[in-house]
């Protein structure tokens, strides 16, 4: 009897091609009968096999450009597939309405499948963007909504964020980026970073100091060498993070254990994590210590690392909004998972918000003026007296302008839910497990909801048009119980920078046709926006 290592070898090369072919065949049409019986198809692009629509998104070179073609071609509800993983894109408001309500009893809390590469790196049991445990993410969430809604903590945010502004005006001024066009959007991560240091911990972060020695290495900025090094580092580690995360959720595990490639990766990436992991570990073990030497609480600064080492503590400064059920205070550990959540989760959206709001209002003279005369009511003629946090409600327009910029322009163009249970959706059934796309920007770009979608018009949000606007069509925080924590500290940063630069500049584009040029990672990443940042000109 010949064996199998007999049967094989004895194969010839045109044997062993008709045989692969057959397998091919036999696969692809088995992908394709499965594909065309398929229960609840939805309509959408025909996927290829093992790889799905992958290829068509690659090919189209502009992932927002894709879905919103998508969009038009199938409508508000389709499927996509990647690789073997079936979505469910939804881009109509009253389709996300059982997705995104805030009741408790929504079948929708878990943002993604399981993950083991997000195991891996511990996210699915710790913090709250990947959290699957929901307890865990209960105690995560409400530590931080008590902390980041303190008035005392809102107020000390709007002057922080002054002070970092005032540090990148004085290195705008040092660089003559008033004559002379410099890329906006490299400067905007850096000084959200260093806003976001100060109001996370009250500490200065200098990154914008390492970007600003990069053009004037003969008059660097007055700090200590290794300071601004380690700050370089940080920033790097962080931007590398959100890479991270990309990393294990998509590449599979197979690759990542067992691949030489992939195990060096894995392993660049885990370096990376841990030493970010040390990096703020330590700020928080001297951020403790310090705390243990000042006994009265009113002179303990207001920053979200004091907060929420205090929290359910005697030194507790938090107005307990939260339900009551938590009264234990937060481990070293709860408060690192939630550094890391603020310093990953507040800085690129706002840095990006922030271009996509300059250039926008540059476009637009009229909404230029208006703004102006909002920011001239409110603060008068003194270009320099200090913004509070008070003045921030006076500023609607403002408001108007952000909301209608995160409309137009969202920094995220996707929102990721797992359905629990089954369920119905737009009249079609929906199986547990069921993986759903939100299409941030294909609702906020749709002629359903909004007139005139691609117009830039801030005054959607102003009164009375305001109030008919459908519930579910702005999601630039997303929505529901998982709807952004950040969202409030977001706009009372946004709004104090808004006020701070049209007040004082006249930003120009560097041609009148630039644009800000950005890519869609996890956020849509503004990474070139050319601009001179002329003071204004007072008539
Ligand atoms: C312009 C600024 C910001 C934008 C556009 C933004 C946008 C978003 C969006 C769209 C989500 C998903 C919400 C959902 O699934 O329904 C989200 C979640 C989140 N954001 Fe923000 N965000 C911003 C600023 C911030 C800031 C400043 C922080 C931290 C202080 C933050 C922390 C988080 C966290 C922790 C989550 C996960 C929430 C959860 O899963 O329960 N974000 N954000």
């Amino acid at each position: 009897m010949p064996t199998l290592t007999h049967l094989i070898f004895s194969l010839s090369f045109w044997d062993v091609s008709i045989l692969f072919g057959t397998l091919l065949i036999l696969y692809i049409t088995r992908f394709y009968y499965l594909y065309f019986t398929r229960e609840t198809p939805f309509p959408g692009p025909i996927p290829l096999p093992l790889i799905g629509n992958v290829v068509q998104i690659i090919l189209s070179g502009d992932f927002n450009k894709w879905v919103l073609e998508t969009q038009a071609k199938y409508g508000d509800i389709w499927e996509v597939y990647i690789g073997s993983e079936r979505q469910l894109w939804l881009a109509r408001a009253d389709l996300v309405e059982n997705i995104l309500t805030a009741s408790k009893n929504n079948k929708y809390f878990i943002r993604n499948l399981p993950n083991s590469g997000i195991d891996e790196i511990g996210l699915s049991s710790n913090g709250i963007a990947f959290n699957r445990n929901k307890e865990r993410w209960h105690f995560y969430r409400k530590m931080f909504a008590q902390t980041l809604t303190t008035i005392k903590f809102s107020r000390q945010a709007t002057e922080w964020v002054q002070q970092a502004f005032a540090n990148m005006e004085g290195y705008f001024m040092e660089l003559g980026f008033d004559k002379k066009e410099f890329n906006f959007a490299d400067w905007m991560p850096r000084f959200t970073a260093d806003m976001t240091f100060l109001i996370a911990m009250d500490q200065h972060a200098c990154t914008m100091a390492s970007l600003y020695n990069s053009y004037n290495p003969s008059k660097p900025a007055p700090y200590p060498p290794e300071v601004v090094k380690e700050a370089d580092k940080f920033i790097t580690a962080l931007q590398k993070f959100t890479s991270t995360i990309k990393y294990f959720i998509l590449t599979p595990e197979i690759i990542r254990t067992k691949t030489p490639t992939g195990r060096s990766q894995s392993k660049e990436h885990m370096d990376n994590l841990n030493w970010l992991h040390e990096f703020v570990m330590k700020i928080i073990q001297k951020k403790r210590e310090d705390i243990r030497k000042i006994q009265d609480k009113n002179q303990l600064k207001s920053d979200f690392l004091t907060l929420m080492i205090t929290v359910n503590t005697p030194k507790d400064m938090t107005q307990k909004r939260v339900d009551g059920t938590i009264e234990e205070p937060m481990t070293d550990e709860d408060i690192k998972a939630s550094m890391i959540e603020m310093l990953g989760g507040g800085i690129d959206t706002t840095a990006n918000l922030t271009c996509f709001i300059v250039y926008l209002v540059i476009k637009h003279p009229e909404v230029k003026a208006r703004l102006r005369q909002e920011l001239d009511t409110v603060f008068g003629t003194d270009l320099s007296c200090p913004i509070t946090y008070d003045d921030l409600s006076k500023l609607v327009y403002t408001d108007a302008v952000i909301k209608e910029t995160g409309r137009l322009m969202p920094v995220t163009s996707i929102n990721l839910r797992v359905a629990e249970e089954d369920d119905v959706i737009g009249g079609y059934s929906i199986k547990k497990g069921q993986q759903i796309v939100i299409s941030t920007l294909g609702i906020q770009h749709s002629a359903k909801h909004w007139s005139n979608p691609k117009e830039f018009n801030p005054d959607r949000f102003l009164e009375p048009n305001s109030h008919n606007i459908d519930r579910y069509s702005l999601e630039m925080f997303g929505g529901g119980v998982r709807i952004c924590p950040g969202r409030q500290l977001a706009m009372t940063e946004l709004k104090t920078i808004v006020a701070l630069i049209f007040r004082k500049y006249d930003p120009e584009l560097a041609t009148p046709d630039t644009v800000p040029k950005y890519k869609c990672e996890s956020v849509n990443q503004c990474y070139e926006l050319m601009l001179r940042f002329k003071p204004r000109k007072m008539e």
